[in-house]
């Protein structure tokens, strides 16, 4: 049997990251992981159980029990917590605005990095592959996937695409956003590539050449792998 198909796929806020990430794992019919989704909903938990943000070790502790359900069908791809799904809550400004805090905690990451490994693993079995993307999958959840990939974008590519699919002025977004990227890549090295990571740049392309373009990747991976083994 072919080795399971690794897909993975960093970048900040508004490079295309989910969208082709989606498209990719559709078109290749194996699992789609949204890192970014379970953290949202760590933060989600956390506001709705009333835990304090400012305190990381209840933060932690809660994000080692919550009962975090991730649907990995890229056509139809689902956030829950226990029975209650937050598909909805988890783009809410509340959460986006907070998110960061639980992310930045170092004992949350651990946990996630575990949960996230398991949730690969567990996409790969049932489908051959997953495309898994975020902001540290190439160089901490799956450092040794077949592809690696960061897609970058110009700032204003970004804010642009964000403010469109917000529907709320690109200057207020892109306080928010540039801030929220500030605050996270304190943990985690996601606007340039690690070794052996591929550069994709959507600034001036559209989501169909976006989405060619990691399939080129692939396949370009894929052929090498296949070769060497032959
Ligand atoms: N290459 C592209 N060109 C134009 N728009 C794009 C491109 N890639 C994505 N988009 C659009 O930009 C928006 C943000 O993309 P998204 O996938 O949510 O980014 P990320 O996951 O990196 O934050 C979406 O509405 C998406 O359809
Ligand atoms: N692997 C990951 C994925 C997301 N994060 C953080 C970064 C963001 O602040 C939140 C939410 O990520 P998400 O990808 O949903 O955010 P955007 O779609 O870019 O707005 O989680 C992370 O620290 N590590």
């Amino acid at each position: 049997m072919n080795d399971p198909l690794i897909i993975a796929i960093d970048g900040p806020s508004g490079t295309g990251k989910s969208s082709v990430s989606k498209t990719v794992a559709t078109r290749l019919g194996i699992s789609y992981l949204d890192t970014g989704a379970m953290y949202r909903a760590l933060a989600w938990s956390c506001v709705a159980s009333a835990i304090d943000l400012d305190d990381s070790a209840a933060v932690s502790a809660h994000a080692q029990t919550f009962d975090l359900r991730m649907g990995m069908d890229p056509a139809a791809p689902s956030v829950g917590v226990g029975d209650r799904r937050i598909d909805r809550e988890i783009r809410e400004d509340a959460v986006t605005s907070v998110v960061s805090r639980v992310a930045t905690n170092l004992d949350v990451r651990a946990n996630m990095k575990q949960r996230q490994r398991d949730l690969i693993a567990e996409g790969c079995a049932a489908t051959g592959g997953c495309v898994a993307e975020g902001r540290d999958i190439t160089t901490v959840v799956a450092p040794d996937a077949a592809v690696r990939i960061l897609m970058t974008a110009s700032e204003d590519a970004r804010m642009q695409r964000r403010s469109r699919q917000l529907r709320v002025a690109t200057e207020a977004t892109r306080s928010q956003i540039v801030d929220r990227d500030r605050t996270d890549s304190t943990v985690s090295q996601f606007t340039t590539a690690a070794d052996g990571v591929v550069t994709i740049d959507t600034s001036d392309i559209d989501f169909a050449q976006s989405v060619d373009a990691v399939l080129h990747v692939v396949k370009e991976a894929t052929d090498d792998l296949s070769t060497t083994a032959g």
